[in-house]
């Protein structure tokens, strides 16, 4: 059955009277098909929708929002940088993501390493010729090895769920917003307007953002030379900033250059969302080729 549709419900930028396959279907950019429920059968992203995972889903965000605050993610930033604890490939890395679930995410249960080569797959079909983006994918959600006891064993608070500016006021585009209140930061007048310790326009790398698997796989990859271009850096930091590349706040802060890059993040989010599935990819089929990238742009072991 084919249907027209003029407005998707969810929010991403689609052409008006794109073709859908079936009710539960989107194809964009030549091939890769977009599903319109997630595995629960909702809405993607739908923080309100009654689910088995709503409630957890809430917790976490409350706790997250009352624990991050700017002296929190400088002693994180200061700890992790060190990157004194393990050494090992980014493929052992990615294997370790068995064991690893995130508790944020209303629209996926399944093992982690699922999900990366599930976005790499999807979006290496689509951009067969940007190799540094096919290793983006995989690598990007890396950073919540960080929930296990080798990497600090820290709690889901500290590692996944959506990213936001700390030392400048919390947008209310952040999902569970109201759980702000109770943070410290929320009543300190030096933190908790539009500029806080910011300047304008003075460039996402000096604004510190809360502290999660995004920052911290960023930190890898720069601390251990990796040489993929720096739009894929870029990616790897933001792609859970929503409020920034989905709801367009916070832009006053960025520069010109960050303006660039906010585009290819806003590409990658799709797939990084709509790959969500039930739908397996074989490991071992994939893996040569993944290796190959691992080694043109990375070390063979790095530090973590
Ligand atoms: O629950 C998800 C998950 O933790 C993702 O890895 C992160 O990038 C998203 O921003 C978040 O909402
Ligand atoms: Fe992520
Ligand atoms: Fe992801």
């Amino acid at each position: 059955m084919t249907i027209i549709i003029d407005q998707p419900q969810f929010g991403i930028e689609v052409e008006e009277n794109r073709v859908l396959n079936n009710e539960k279907e989107l194809e964009i950019n030549g091939g890769f098909i977009m599903p319109t429920a997630n595995t629960f059968g909702h809405n993607f992203r739908d923080y309100e929708a009654e689910s088995e995972r709503q409630e957890g889903v809430e917790n976490f965000y409350k706790t997250n929002h009352i624990n991050q605050t700017c002296d929190f993610v400088k002693n994180m930033r200061e700890e992790y940088r060190k990157m004194d604890r393990v050494e090992m490939s980014i493929w052992k890395c990615c294997e370790l993501l068995n064991d690893v679930i995130d508790e944020s995410d209303p629209d996926l249960d399944e093992p982690q390493i699922e999900h990366l080569l599930q976005t790499a797959e999807a979006i290496r079909k689509d951009f067969p010729n940007e190799d540094w983006l096919h290793l983006t994918a995989l690598i990007h959600d890396l950073g919540k090895v960080l929930l296990l006891p080798i990497f600090g064993e820290l709690p889901q608070w500290a590692v996944v769920g959506d990213t936001y500016p700390v030392g400048c006021a919390f947008d209310e585009s952040i999902v569970h917003h109201e759980y702000f209140k109770e943070n410290p930061d929320y009543q300190n007048p030096a933190y908790n307007t539009k500029y806080g310790v910011y300047k304008e326009r003075c460039g996402l790398d000096n604004v510190m953002m809360s502290w999660g698997h995004d920052d911290y796989m960023y930190l890898v990859a720069k601390e251990n030379k990796s040489t993929l271009p720096s739009v894929g850096l870029f990616i790897i930091r933001y792609h859970s900033f929503y409020a920034l590349h989905r709801s367009g706040a916070y832009k006053h802060l960025m520069n010109e250059e960050d303006e660039e890059n906010l585009k290819w993040v806003q590409i990658f989010n799709k797939y990084d969302l709509y790959s969500k599935s039930k739908v397996r990819v074989d490991v071992e089929k994939v893996k040569p080729y993944y290796l190959s990238l691992i080694e043109k742009y990375f070390p063979a072991k790095l530090r973590w």
